[in-house]
């Protein structure tokens, strides 16, 4: 914490109140001097003062990063990564829009999120019918608004969101060492699952998509967004290593040893008295520790923040400028009447990507049509539509399962159903991965009556990511419409070849009909062992 004067002559002040006329508790000469001494060292200590956001989750997306340079040949770990890790290709192709959705449900949001500027320090002078100019008692500006987050149960979609958010300025101060009122901070409340992310405005990402396009008219855009790179400044664990860890954050604030308001005289006139220039040297001290204080808080995770679990106490996201010092900080031995006061700091302004991924134990995928939605209806009390045609489910869906008084409940998510080449945004895409990312298992549903079903298993595990990605997860493989022609051979031997293929690589599989509901007892067991519900 930064002393200023009138912290430490408080009770001095109480003590003299009653024996003088002038205003006396504004601080002395000598207070304000030993003040200035010690400036100096605040500078050394503030740097070290703790990091705010501490939420970082290792089940975060850790996308390649180049680190370009570290300390000391630059103050930061200057790092470059693909524009993909700092954008939502949903959000450029136009997903949010009302044709794409069902309901009221929203999972990705790019939110713009700017803090209060600190409001200024004021000149004035304290008059009576005695005095036309006494002593200094302007007071200081206060404190801009920050940004919080936290997340909440009950809420499940990120539909409430605005756009924008914008906490209060600082109010100025006032005469009479009235300090000016703190701006209003902002609160972002959120459901349980969302990660918020750093991103870039998307109207420069769509601008520079159309440039690179024009240049290079066959490029798709997750390719555009993938092979061009954005550098930013990080800072990190560099002492131990070169790992990144935060975002830097910087302000549109005043460097140290400017940002002087000045009243009667102007900045010239000041500039040229030597009693103004060792005084700014030393208040300069003051803006280092803050710009110091301001550097060690203004940063986000890389990764990004990960609010899994209902948050206690909320999260700044961006803090508050701070309030600029009133002129009667200024008051020393040489300095009679200052004319001058510091401006407020400014706040600082971002866009967040806010991402919701569901929490489910478990995750149902499948090509379109296979019958997800219709296990979901039949296993859990969530009600995803039906339809015989592809893409009825649009948007995820959860549902709780809650085999019997004795067993443990578990979540399932219902996802969009996924096609060959999903990966290069085929049919839905694979945006809505994010909902069953977290999960612990996945469950493969595969339509026996297909022609080739282990052929549809082998392209679901391509687009999952192949057999490394799916390899980290509990696997469940439900071949589903057992019931359409199940005296053919051929359907049995369809069901065989995907056994033996699940049996080679350690994976539980199981057939049944939804629609029938045959099969499902067995399925419930084996889906609760899969999310490591059961032994
Ligand atoms: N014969 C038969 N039909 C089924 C079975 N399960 C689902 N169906 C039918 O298959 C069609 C598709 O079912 P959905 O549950 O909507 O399939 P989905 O996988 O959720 O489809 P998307 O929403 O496109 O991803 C519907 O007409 C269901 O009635 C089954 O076991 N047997």
């Amino acid at each position: 914490m930064m002393l200023k004067p009138r912290n430490l002559t408080y009770a001095s002040r109480i003590l003299r109140s009653n024996s003088t006329l002038a205003p006396d508790n504004s601080p002395r000469a000598a207070d304000n001097e030993q003040w200035l001494e010690r400036l100096g060292t605040l500078k050394k200590t503030a740097s070290k003062s703790k990091q705010q956001i501490t939420h970082e989750s290792s089940s975060l997306n850790r996308f390649p990063i180049e680190v370009v340079s570290t300390p000391p040949e630059s103050p930061y770990i200057d790092v470059k990564a693909a524009i993909a890790n700092f954008t939502s290709t949903k959000y450029l192709q136009g997903f949010n829009k009302q044709k794409h959705t069902q309901g009221n449900f929203v999972d990705i949001r790019i939110v713009k999120c700017r803090s209060g500027d600190g409001g200024d320090g004021i000149v004035s002078f304290f008059r009576d019918a005695n005095r036309s100019v006494g002593p200094p008692n302007g007071g200081d500006g206060g404190d801009g608004g920050s940004v919080y987050v936290r997340a909440s149960t009950g809420i499940n979609s990120l539909a409430k969101l605005r756009t924008t958010y914008i906490a209060d300025n600082g109010s100025n101060g006032a005469a009479d060492q009235l300090d000016g009122a703190r701006g209003k901070d902002i609160l972002i409340t959120v459901p349980v699952g969302t990660v918020v992310r750093w991103c870039l405005d998307p109207k420069d990402v769509r601008q520079y998509i159309v440039k690179e396009q024009q240049s290079n008219p066959g490029a798709s855009l997750r390719d555009i967004l993938n092979q061009n790179k954005i550098s930013m400044h990080c800072s990190g664990r560099y002492e131990y290593d070169t790992k990144p860890r935060d975002i830097q954050l910087f302000r549109n604030a005043y460097e140290p040893g400017k940002g002087w308001l000045f009243k009667g005289k102007d900045e010239d006139y000041h500039q040229s008295k030597d009693w103004f220039v060792d005084l700014s040297k030393q208040v300069e001290d003051y803006d280092h520790a803050l710009y110091d204080s301001e550097l060690s808080n203004d940063k986000f995770p890389l990764y990004g923040l990960d609010l899994g679990v209902p948050t206690e106490n909320p999260i700044c996201l961006l803090k508050g400028g701070k309030g600029g010092l009133g002129n009667m900080h200024f008051l020393t031995n040489m300095i009679r009447n200052p004319r001058f006061a510091k401006a407020g700091r400014s706040g600082l302004e971002c866009l967040f990507l806010f991402e919701l991924k569901s929490i489910a134990d478990l995750g149902l995928v499948g090509l379109p049509n296979a019958g997800k939605s219709t296990i979901l209806n039949k296993i859990s009390n969530a009600k995803p539509k039906i339809g015989h045609w592809e893409f009825t489910t649009l948007n995820p869906s959860i549902g709780t399962i809650s085999p019997g008084i004795d067993k443990p409940s578990f979540t399932v998510a219902d996802i969009p159903g996924i096609i060959e080449n999903a990966a290069q945004d085929k049919g839905m895409g694979l945006e809505f991965l994010r909902h069953i990312e977290r999960s612990k298992g996945w469950v493969f549903v595969i339509s026996i009556a297909n022609e080739n079903p282990l052929e549809d298993f082998h392209i679901l595990l391509q687009e999952l990511g192949g057999m490394e990605k799916v390899g980290t997860k509990n696997v469940l493989v439900v071949c589903n419409k057992a019931d359409i022609d199940h005296e053919n051979p051929q359907s049995v031997n369809k069901f065989l070849q995907i056994r033996q293929f699940c049996d080679a690589n350690g994976w539980d599989s199981v057939p049944i009909s939804a629609l029938k509901n045959e099969n499902i007892d067995l399925l419930l067991d084996k889906m609760a062992k899969c999310a490591g519900k059961l032994v």
